[in-house]
C-alpha cells in the first residue's frame, strides 16, 4: 500500500475502537459464611473493587489491547477520583462527567465462601447521566466504531435518556451496537416491552438466562434466544456453568459453546461482563460465532478467579484508597 498522508495520519492516530457508555461503581466485596446469625459478630474478607457493569467491560477490553473510551458520570469523592485513575491505568480513555452532588455509585457484594452473591447497588452519581454527558463525547461517535450500552443505564430512570441518546447518535453515524440486559430483577419492574422498543437497531444483544427469561417468557434460553431474533440480527446468552450460546435467525439451532472449568470459584462478580469483553473483539472482526463464545467464557473464567470484578491495578493500594 501506498504511503499516503491518509495512511500515515491512520496509522498514527489509532481510533477509538469500542465505546462504552453505562455505570460506574465502587464494589465492595464483603466475603463470609452467609446467613448471618442475628447479633453475630462474623469475621469477614472485605475488600474494595473497581465495578459497574460498562466500566468492567470497557475495563477488561482496555486490558486486552482494544481502543475504548468510557462515558459514565461519577462523584467528586476520593471513590470517583480512584475510580477514574483505575480506568486510565487501564489504559481506557475514561470520559467521566463529576457529579458534585451525588456520590460515585456503590455496590455492596456479600459473597458466600462457595462464590454465590448478592448485590446492594446504589447507583449514585450513575442515576444523572445526562443526554448532555453524552453529547460531549459525540467525537466518539463515528462510523467503524461500535458502541456497547450498559442495560443497567437503559433500566435506571435517571440515565435512560442519555443511554437512548447515545443508541440514536451511534444508530445516526451507523456503528454497529451491542446492548446488554443489565439485571433481570429491574428488567422485570420496568417491563420487557420498553426494553426491547428502546434498543431497536442493535446489532447483537447479549443477556444472562434470567433476562433471556424476563425479556421472552421461555425458561429455556435456547428458545428464548430464536425468539429474541425477532428483534435483534444476533443474540447471545451466557448460561452460567454451561457456557454460553449464540443464535441468527435462519439458523436450525443455536451455537454452543462449553464454560471454560473453573477449580475453584472465588467470586462471580463480573463474571458476565468479562464475558462480553472476551466477545466482543474476535465477533467485531468477523471471527466464527464459537470462536467469539469461547473467548468470552475464557475471560469469565479469569474473572471468576479472583475477588471483584476486574483486575486490581496497584493504583488502589495507594493511601487514598477508598
Ligand atoms: N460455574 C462456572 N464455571 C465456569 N464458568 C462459568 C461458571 N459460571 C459462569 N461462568 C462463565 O461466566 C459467564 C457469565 O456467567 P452468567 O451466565 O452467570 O452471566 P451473568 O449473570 O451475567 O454473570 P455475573 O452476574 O456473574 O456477572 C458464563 O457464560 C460462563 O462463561
Ligand atoms: O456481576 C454482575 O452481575 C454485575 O453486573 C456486577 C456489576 O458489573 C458491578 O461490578 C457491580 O457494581
Amino acid at each position: 500500500m501506498p504511503l499516503t498522508r491518509a495512511v500515515l495520519i491512520e496509522v498514527m492516530t489509532p481510533m477509538t475502537r469500542v465505546v462504552v457508555v453505562g455505570d460506574l461503581m465502587t464494589d465492595t466485596v464483603a466475603r463470609a459464611a452467609f446467613p448471618l446469625a442475628k447479633g453475630s459478630d462474623t469475621p469477614a474478607a472485605v475488600s474494595s473493587h473497581g465495578g459497574g457493569s460498562g466500566a468492567n467491560v470497557a475495563s477488561w477490553l482496555a486490558l486486552n489491547d482494544v481502543d475504548v473510551a468510557f462515558v459514565g458520570r461519577r462523584g467528586s469523592d476520593i471513590a470517583g477520583r480512584n475510580r477514574d485513575m483505575e480506568l486510565m491505568g487501564y489504559g481506557v480513555d475514561a470520559r467521566l462527567v463529576m457529579d458534585s452532588e451525588r456520590p460515585t455509585g456503590t455496590c455492596v457484594v456479600l459473597v458466600t465462601h462457595k462464590g454465590d452473591r448478592t448485590m446492594l447497588s446504589d447507583p449514585g452519581a450513575n442515576a444523572a447521566l445526562l443526554v448532555e454527558d453524552v453529547e460531549r463525547c459525540k467525537d466518539l461517535f463515528n462510523q467503524g466504531v461500535h458502541l456497547h450500552l450498559s442495560g443497567y443505564s437503559l433500566i435506571n430512570e435517571g440515565s435512560r435518556k442519555a443511554a437512548i441518546h447515545a443508541l440514536e447518535l451511534a444508530r445516526k453515524a451507523q456503528m454497529s451496537i451491542s446492548v446488554d440486559g443489565g439485571s433481570s430483577s429491574p428488567l422485570k419492574r420496568m417491563g420487557a416491552e420498553p426494553f426491547l422498543e428502546w434498543t431497536q437497531g442493535a446489532r447483537l444483544l447479549v443477556l444472562n438466562t434470567g433476562e433471556a427469561e424476563v425479556l421472552t417468557g421461555r425458561e429455556q434460553p435456547d428458545q428464548a434466544a430464536k425468539v429474541l431474533t425477532a428483534w435483534y440480527p444476533q443474540v447471545v446468552i451466557k448460561t452460567g456453568a454451561d457456557g454460553a450460546l449464540w443464535y441468527t435467525n435462519g439458523r436450525p439451532e443455536p451455537v454452543t459453546v462449553a464454560a471454560e472449568p473453573v477449580e475453584k470459584i472465588v467470586d462471580g462478580t463480573g463474571a458476565g461482563d468479562a464475558f462480553v469483553a472476551g466477545f466482543l473483539p474476535p465477533w467485531l472482526d468477523g471471527k466464527p460465532p464459537a470462536e467469539a463464545l469461547a473467548a468470552g467464557c475464557r475471560l469469565a473464567a479469569q474473572a471468576l478467579q479472583h475477588l471483584g470484578a476486574r483486575p486490581s491495578l496497584d493504583v488502589l493500594d495507594n493511601p487514598i484508597k477508598n
